[in-house]
């Protein structure tokens, strides 16, 4: 049955403004977008009524850990895609670190049955570069690619040997496909938990330099100028990182790049104590990295947001600063803090934001989604924008509960969530 979803607001890009509409939705498809002064016709539709609300294409985040298989403890594919569903996406692309690593195709086939199962939104594999993301020997590209993966990553690890990420880069290319990098030099991190900075030095801590991660950065910048690949670099923390894929770009190699919700809002300073829900990879960096890498997303140097959702049990981070595993959750505040925290503040406008994670990571990764259209595929997050509300952890529909926004009250909540014009989550 078709479903009208009425009284929308719509952003359009043009007018930079929001308008009301009327938005028709059939066979996994939007079908009509009509202007909101006129009644539309929803004889034999179901109707759903958006009273209001912001109506956008779903959000796509292109870096998150379900940890399914093998750390289902922590998440597995049905608890992660709700939580996503909940933060209003609708598209993730999932990190290979779980056990076993995702780097044959049966793991990659594995994911993909589960979430057609079970999964509340649209899952795209990605698979490891090197085998048990050990750095040592290449996955077989053209079996994963041929089994779903979309791209290659060993995310959770730096690939440390120059030879190994250019062998990648090229066999990569020579399939189409993108390499996704975690960049972190590990003979410059040495077992440090944050960043080299004000809270190290407050509490006598070994730090992690910004180097050990602009010096991948760097590296593979040129390995990408040399082998064409397209390189994208996940969760940019540093001022430095940020002027070489500034330069990249200028230099017309084909380099992209993403940050986190948290990179963009908190700097080591804000860290209260030595509670392990801030401690994550990278670490957060000192306010004039906060500050590059904001502006790096306001010039388009970083094309798009991602969360990084990296869930951990409670007695994981509870092993405190030093012990405790690296990641935060993501899914479930990510639209709410950066509307409170960007929108509402006046620095970005709405559409910057809904931009940044719809359109950009479609036209990055080449998705059909992320945008709102006629003919475009109807996956759609509906927003209250009035909506304010404390975090609880505790109401995760995510099994991590490790936030460091815990109590923070933010303003722009989703309220349903549609994929292939189905609502996989409604709270209206
Ligand atoms: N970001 C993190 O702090 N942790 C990630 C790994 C990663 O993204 O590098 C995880 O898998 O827990
Ligand atoms: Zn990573
Ligand atoms: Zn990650």
């Amino acid at each position: 049955m078709a479903i009208w979803i009425i009284n929308g607001n719509v952003w359009n890009d043009e007018a930079e403004r929001l308008e009301r509409k009327h938005i028709r939705v059939d066979g996994g498809i939007v079908t009509n977008i009509e202007d909101g002064e006129t009644a539309p016709d929803t004889a034999g539709c179901e109707v759903i009524d958006a009273g209001g609300k912001l109506v956008s294409a779903g959000f796509i985040d292109m870096h998150v850990h379900l940890r399914d298989p093998g750390f289902e403890y922590k998440e597995d594919i049905a608890s992660g895609t709700q939580s996503a569903a909940r933060g209003g996406f609708t598209t993730i692309a999932c990190m290979p670190n779980t056990r076993p690593v995702t780097d044959t195709p049966e793991t990659v086939q594995y994911i993909k049955d589960k979430a057609k199962r079970e999964g509340a939104v649209r899952v795209l594999p990605y698979a490891a570069i090197t085998k048990n993301e050990l750095g040592r020997e290449l996955t077989d590209f053209a079996a994963l690619k041929e089994a779903g993966a979309i791209g290659f990553t060993d995310d959770g690890v730096g690939v440390q040997n120059a030879q190994m990420m250019k062998d990648a880069m090229a066999l990569a290319r020579s399939l189409d496909m993108p390499i996704i990098a975690h960049c972190e030099d590990d003979s410059l991190v040495k077992g440090a938990a944050v960043t080299e900075g004000a809270f190290a030095r407050k509490h006598g801590l070994k730090g992690i330099p910004n180097e050990s991660e602009a010096i991948h950065v760097g590296r593979d910048i040129l390995l990408a100028e040399a082998t064409g690949v397209h390189y994208h670099v996940c969760h940019v923390s540093t001022e430095q990182s940020v002027r070489l894929i500034r330069l990249g770009k200028q230099l017309g190699i084909r380099v992209t790049a993403e940050v986190c919700p948290h990179h963009l809002v908190l700097s080591d300073e804000d860290i209260p104590g030595l509670d392990a829900n801030w401690k994550m990879n990278p670490p957060l960096r000192t306010p004039r990295d906060v500050e590059a890498v904001i502006e790096a997303l306001e010039d388009g140097t970083i094309d798009i947001i991602v969360t990084d959702h990296a869930p951990h049990s409670a007695e994981e981070k509870a092993k405190g600063m030093e012990l405790a595993p690296f990641g935060i959750v993501g899914f479930e505040t990510a639209f709410p803090l950066l509307y409170t925290k960007f929108v509402r503040t006046g620095r970005w406008s709405l559409g910057f934001l809904l931009r940044r994670m719809t359109a950009d990571p479609a036209r990055v990764f080449g998705l059909p989604s992320g945008k709102l259209a006629p003919g475009a595929p109807a996956d759609l997050t509906i927003i209250d924008l009035e909506k304010e509300r404390q975090v609880d952890p505790d109401t995760f529909a995510s099994k991590g509960r490790n936030t460091p926004f815990a109590g923070w009250t933010l303003q722009g909540w989703p309220v349903l969530t549609m994929v292939d014009g189905a609502v996989v989550w409604s709270g209206i």
